[in-house]
């Protein structure tokens, strides 16, 4: 072993050396008299490492008893104050910061023991310094509250950190349903088999496929007279096993005749947008296939929400269109399972996901995971079915089919008026911004 020895350290009066165990990586205390030129330092006469160690705890005992009396004079001061007084506050954070400087100190050299007599002196200080600077801490938190606040508004705003559900019943949101492993994973390699083989349909960050009718994203609407023919064959098992989906009341005239198929790469997301009205009926199911992704869903209060009048590319989730004033929730779909949106979930929430390759979660998902990282791709599989008379939901304001007459006074006003929309204004037409 060899010797590294560092001098300076000082034990109230006496001197005391370092040794670097280079071996273990370890510092430990050493004595400073050798006395017998003969023997190793380490096994000197009168210091050994362990009397080292009970000198400098000593050392750092005092150290700490001092900075708590020091602690408890500033801070009977403090208490007897009239206002607060800042110089008085910054000493004794000094002093409690001498201590804890000791206490990092001695522990430093030995660094395996338990904490227990360094977290026992800190509490006490801590503990001394809370009491007596109580006072002034309504002062201080009354300086810092505005950024700390700032802060935490804009982690949630960003969606940094955003509760998720992991279930339909947890999100709360009417009409909404989730079923986990709706296939099997062999049914789902067969899935994206087939749409691999298919063509696909590039838009400007993912790409589709459309059966049964093509969706038109210009009016966001599908041409209901043109049919493209029957949903391929390939999803008959899935439409046999939606008729049985909890919460479709059993109503077996919910066929689905529309399918689409959207391919999204990592990161890439979907703006926020209610699914027509007048294009589709009621039930409109997702299947999640080959990655996750978290769903979030906005309902704006009445009256809030106004119409995005800008062409589909060009709205985004933060878009100054959109009312910042909304109820958002969020859940979770993993790969295989089927999500049912259906009556208000349907008609009055908007439904979005993030672009982001990485979500946080605020509590752990089954797995234990604290975040979701989104897979190379989430290919997903929506069916619907096209509308055969006009919509008469009890959501008139996002209903497209019972606000068409005030459309037009609306986009007039749009037109006409170069500031920005108000709020209060009416909401014309429902939007689809996919
Ligand atoms: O990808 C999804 O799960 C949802 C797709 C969607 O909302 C839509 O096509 O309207
Ligand atoms: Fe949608």
């Amino acid at each position: 072993m060899r010797s590294n020895e560092v001098q300076g350290k000082t034990l109230w009066g006496s001197k005391s050396h370092y040794e670097k165990d280079v071996r273990s990586g370890e510092s430990i205390l050493i004595g400073t008299d050798y006395g017998s030129t003969s023997m190793h330092p380490m096994f000197s006469r009168n210091f050994t490492i362990g009397e080292a160690l009970r000198q400098q705890r000593v050392v750092v005992l005092s150290r700490s008893l001092f900075s708590a009396f020091l602690s408890l004079l500033v801070g009977m001061i403090i208490w007897e104050a009239e206002d607060p007084c800042v110089p008085l506050v910054a000493a004794l954070f000094t002093v409690v910061g001498i201590s804890l400087g000791s206490v990092l100190e001695f522990f430093s050299t030995i660094r395996n023991r338990p904490a227990s007599d360094a977290v026992a002196l800190l509490s006490i200080n801590w503990f001394i310094l809370g009491t007596l600077s109580s006072r002034t801490l309504p002062v201080i938190a009354h300086m810092l509250a505005p950024s700390a606040i700032r802060i935490a508004v804009q982690l949630v705003h960003k969606d940094v950190l955003f509760p998720v559900s992991l279930l339909a019943s947890d999100l709360g949101i009417p009409g909404i349903y989730l079923v986990h492993d709706f296939i099997t994973v062999e049914e789902e390699k067969r899935l994206l088999a087939e749409v691999d083989n298919r063509q696909w349909r590039s838009l400007s960050k993912r790409r589709v496929q459309h059966y049964g009718y093509e969706f038109l994203y210009e009016t966001r609407n599908v041409d209901s007279k043109h049919c493209l023919g029957e949903l391929p064959s390939f999803v008959s098992n899935i439409l046999q096993k939606i008729l049985s989906f909890p919460g479709l009341g059993g109503d077996q005239n919910k066929e689905m005749d529309q399918l689409t198929v959207n391919e999204y790469p990592c990161g890439v997301g979907l703006s926020p947008h209610i699914d027509t009205h007048s294009a589709f009926d009621e039930f409109i199911f997702s299947l999640s296939t080959a990655g996750p992704c978290i769903m979030e869903f906005r309902r704006y209060p009445e009256g809030t929400w106004c119409h995005p009048t800008a062409s589909v590319n060009e709205i985004h989730e933060d878009s100054p269109l959109l009312s910042s004033n909304f109820t958002r929730k969020a859940i979770f779909l993993p790969p295989r399972s089927m999500l049912l949106m259906s009556g208000e979930g349907r008609y009055a929430w908007h439904h979005y996901i993030r672009h982001r390759k990485v979500n946080l979660l605020l509590q752990v998902d089954p797995v234990g995971e604290k975040a979701i990282r989104r897979s190379s791709r989430r290919v997903s599989f929506t069916f619907r079915k096209v509308r055969e008379g006009p919509c008469c939901c009890p959501y008139k304001q996002y209903c497209d089919s019972q606000l068409e007459c005030r459309n037009q006074q609306v986009k007039q006003n749009i037109v006409q008026s170069s500031l920005p929309l108000k709020r209060e204004a009416v909401c014309p037409t429902d939007t689809h911004q996919i």
